[in-house]
């Protein structure tokens, strides 16, 4: 999805919870309506309390705060949404519109604050790229993070980039060792340099970029989006009128067509709503290995999976130990599912 034009008139989002259901999907379903046929096409931008800040596809720069009509029920509404609405539509200091149907999305990140969480959180719609955002020093980097993300990025339908900051501070090639066999852009930032290869990721999409707190990640949208005027090294929630990170956000990108959504800076990805084989699907460089593996391998290791083909391929060399201890790391964790507590 290509989107364009507007910028700023950035306003608080709240993630939307829902219940982790055993056995159902929860993609959403359009909630097109013949009725609404004259509804105004927009897309959200941000969510603050009820009140969601929407940008018309017809004319991008204006924002038109709305509520959600009733007949939606709980149908959530994130950030990224394509919604339709009717009423005020003009954008004036008390319009007030109503949603009344959300496009079925392209994608969905989402997480759960932990693995044993049943609420999962649905961050952002429609995004194309997650740019996952992890400095290389201050505050150390975990490939425990990028991990998980990466999961939850393949298991929503977002294509996964690994941005990489505060190369002033720290080599690059370590960290991203850890991913060289798999099909995984990466790209190097600091905040003395124009980031030019992220500009060219993000450039003509919609990417949500999403990290630890203190990784940088106001930093960058701050130089791809000159007047986001995020906050940068502000304790969350102490913001002095500017915006904190603990709201998520859509911004237009600047002549680039395109937006990023800057998501609240998180301190555990959780995955209770993935299941082992979206776990899995996520380690595409294991993906040949474990073709070896008995029936019903569960890739734990012993004695859970005495014959899992991890350990031969990587006794004979083969496959890098951190790699496969990384996805039984995740494995681990969510071997009791959140329905289960
Ligand atoms: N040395 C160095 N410091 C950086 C770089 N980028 C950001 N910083 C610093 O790292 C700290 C955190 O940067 P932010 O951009 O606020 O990080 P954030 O990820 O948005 O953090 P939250 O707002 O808590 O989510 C600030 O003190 C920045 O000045 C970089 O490339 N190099
Ligand atoms: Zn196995």
């Amino acid at each position: 999805m290509t989107r364009g034009g507007g910028r700023g008139a950035a306003s608080r989002l709240d993630e939307s919870d829902v219940r982790i259901r055993p056995g159902r999907g929860t993609r959403p379903r359009s909630k097109r309506r013949p009725e609404h046929a004259d509804a105004t096409e927009a897309m959200v931008v941000g969510v603050d309390r009820g009140r969601w800040t929407c940008a018309p596809d017809d004319d991008p720069e204006l924002r038109v705060v709305a509520m959600r009509a009733r007949e939606l029920g709980r149908t959530p509404v994130v950030v990224g949404d394509q919604v339709g609405l009717v009423g005020d539509v003009s954008g004036g200091e008390d319009a007030l519109a109503r949603i009344v149907r959300v496009a079925e999305r392209s994608s969905v990140l989402r997480r759960t604050a932990d693995d044993t969480d049943p609420y999962e959180r649905v961050v952002v719609a429609n995004a194309s790229h997650l740019v996952i955002v992890t400095a290389l020093a201050d505050p150390v980097p975990r490939t425990g993070f990028v991990d998980r993300a990466l999961v939850a990025a393949y298991a929503g339908g977002l294509e996964p980039v690994l941005c990489l900051t505060k190369a002033d501070l720290a080599d690059p090639d370590e960290f991203a060792a850890n991913y060289a066999a798999l099909d995984l852009t990466v790209v190097v930032t600091r905040a003395d340099e124009d980031p030019a290869a992220l500009r060219e990721v993000v450039a003509g999409r919609v990417s949500a970029l999403i990290g630890h707190s203190g990784v940088g990640k106001s930093t960058l949208v701050n130089q791809l989006v000159p007047d986001a005027d995020r906050a940068v090294g502000e304790v969350s929630g102490v913001g002095k009128g500017r915006h904190t990170s603990t709201s998520a956000v859509a911004l237009a990108l600047p002549d680039l067509d395109g937006w990023v959504i800057d998501t609240p800076g998180i301190r555990s990805f959780g995955l209770a709503h993935i299941a082992p084989d979206d776990v899995v699907a996520a380690f595409g460089d294991l993906a040949a290995a474990i073709e070896e593996c008995p029936r019903g391998c569960g890739h734990l290791g012993p004695p859970a999976d005495p014959e899992c083909a991890l350990d031969a391929e990587v006794a004979a060399g083969r496959l890098s130990p951190a790699r496969k201890e990384a996805l039984r790391r995740v494995l681990e964790a969510l071997r009791t599912p959140a329905w289960e507590t």
